[in-house]
Order: structure tokens, then sequence, then C-alpha cells
């Protein structure tokens, strides 16, 4: 396997805050990877520390096989880096901004600067100063994505971008996989990624709580399910019976109404119920943005 980021038991603390604890993960290279968390769960501090923009407490970093702090000129001409907060000088115009740029990454063709902003709708005679967040947003994509790198780290990419612009970016990435280029991109909501992302880590609190493909995140989580009965039923009946959890039973006299979570096959609940007359029924996963939400909280979302 060929890695593109490979980073072991890495510590960063800022004092007495914990920024990252002892998280270890592999990106394989061609590979789209969501990094996703909550606010202040680590996700800038990771993607310093792999540019060498900040030095960990602890542990290792390797970016394309170097080690970022001895080798971050020649390391960073192989990457595209959007920042969280990327900033520029406001007084330049963007593609003044743009060209110059594209000189220290070794010089790009002034038709891919002028493709990019075309398909984002970027006005590239503006001054930056005068630019809208989303239309800055947009010269920090054209700048990471312009000398087509090996690697590509976003931090929280789509931000203040409108829908359509978030679609030609999702359009660039899938490009950028097509072309064999590795996709590091940071987020906080699920949707963001789900789409691209050939797998997914979620951090929470500078660690890690899953890591996985979208399809199997999506197979560990539960399913809902919701019985009504025309007749009256008993917590009891159902509480004891394999994989089942959140059991409630509402409603008397007219037909009573069951709603659970079920981990694994429903073959013992559906048996149990079918000793009633069952007047409706309905199951669904557990929908991924509530299984993040379950993780960033610190559940265990697979009930495993
Ligand atoms: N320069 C710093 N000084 C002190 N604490 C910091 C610093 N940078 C980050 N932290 C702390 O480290 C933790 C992780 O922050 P980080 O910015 O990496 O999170 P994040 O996941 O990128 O969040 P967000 O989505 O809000 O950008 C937070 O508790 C934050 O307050």
């Amino acid at each position: 396997m060929n890695v593109a980021i490979e980073l072991t038991e890495l510590t960063k603390t800022y004092g007495i805050r914990r920024g990252l604890d002892g998280l270890t993960l592999r990106v394989r290279a061609g590979e789209v990877f969501g990094y996703l968390g909550p606010n202040g769960a680590g996700k800038s501090t990771t993607i310093r520390l792999m540019l060498d923009l900040i030095r960990p407490t602890g542990g290792t970093v390797r970016v394309l096989g170097k080690d970022p702090r001895a080798e971050a000129v020649r390391l960073h001409r192989r990457i595209g880096y959007l920042a969280g907060d990327f900033a520029v000088d406001g007084r330049q115009r963007a593609g003044e901004c743009l060209s110059f740029l594209a000189g220290l990454r070794g010089g790009v063709p002034a038709a891919r600067i002028t493709e990019l902003a075309e398909r984002l709708e970027l006005d590239l005679a503006a001054r930056i100063k005068s630019l809208s967040k989303g239309n800055r947003q947009k010269v920090g994509l054209i700048q990471a994505f312009m000398h087509q790198p090996e690697l590509l780290i976003l931090d929280e990419p789509t931000s203040g971008l409108d829908p359509l612009v978030q679609q030609t970016f999702l359009q660039m990435v899938a490009e950028a996989k097509a072309a064999g280029q590795t996709v590091f991109m940071s987020s906080h909501i699920m949707s963001e990624v789900e789409a691209i992302a050939d797998r997914v880590a979620i951090i929470r609190e500078g660690r890690l709580a899953a890591v996985d493909t979208v399809a199997a995140l999506r197979d560990r989580s539960l399913l809902r399910v919701r019985i009504d009965f025309a007749e009256t039923i008993t917590v009891e009946e159902f509480a004891a019976l394999p994989g089942i959890t959140g059991l409630v039973v509402t409603g008397t006299g007219d037909g009573t109404t069951l709603t659970c979570r079920v981990d694994g096959a429903p073959d013992a609940l559906i048996k149990a119920a079918a000793r009633h007359t069952v007047t409706g029924l309905r199951a669904e996963s557990q929908d991924l943005e509530e299984l993040f939400h379950a993780y960033y909280a610190g559940e265990n979302p697979t009930g495993s």
C-alpha cells in the first residue's frame, strides 16, 4: 500500500490545553479522505502538524514519505494547501495574487488559472479586499488546486461557498482523484464529505473516534423500528430481546406503538411482534448525520 500521510501517536498540547492526543492514522495514496469532527476537535491542529506549521509535542508525521520538518520546502511544492483561515494581501487583485503564488509553486499556465476561475465564477480582476468571504475562499481553492499537486490538504474547503459552487468543488475533487491525486479534507459536516470520500475519520477531543469507509459506517448504524399493534402490548415482552435498546411503548386501549433501536438482525423482534396483530411497521437506518452526532457526543452509536 502506498501511503500518502502517516501519523503515529501524534500529540500536541498548547500549554495545558490538549490539541491532539495520540492520533494514529494512515491515508492511502490516491484516496479522498474526509476528516470530520466538531469545533475544537483538533482538525486544524492535525493539518498544521502535517505541514510543519506547528511542531508536535510527541509522535511522528510522514507526508509523501518525508518528514515535513526536514523537507518542508520541497514538500510544499508537492502539496496544495488551503488553510482554514486562508488570508492573503487584500490590496492585490485575485489574478495577481494567484500568479504570484503560481510562481512560488514552480509556475502554472495562466490558462489553468483562468479555467478554474471561470468554473468557480471568480472575477480575477477584483481586489481581494473587495471580495465576499465565499469569493475569497475560491481564491484559496484555486491556489490549492492550480499546480495539480500530488496531495491536496484542505481545511474546511467548503466554508462560505454557496451550494452551486460546492458542487463545482466536489467535481474538482473527483477530477483530482481520477488524476491520481490524494485529497485530505476536513469538515464538521458529514454530508459534505459523504458523497466523495473513500474513507472518513471522525475525531473528537483530539482522539480518533472512528475511521472507515462511508458504506461500512452506514452498515454499522442501528435500525430504528416503529411497530403499531391493534392490541395492548407490554414492555416486558420485548425488553429482553437481543440487540434491542431504547424501547418505548406508548398508547393503550385502541392499540399500542412500540419504538426501539435494533443492533443486528431484527428477526427476534419480528417474531415477537408477530404474536400480535400488527397494524403498521416502519424501519429505517439511523441516518449518517445522526450517527456522527452520536460519535461527536461521545456515545457508542453502533451499540457494540
Ligand atoms: N494556538 C493555540 N493555542 C491554544 N490552544 C489552541 C491553539 N490552537 C488550537 N488550540 C486548542 O486545541 C484544540 C483543537 O483545536 P483545532 O483548531 O485543531 O480544532 P478544529 O477541529 O480545527 O476546530 P474548528 O472546526 O473549530 O476549526 C481546541 O481546544 C483549541 O482551543
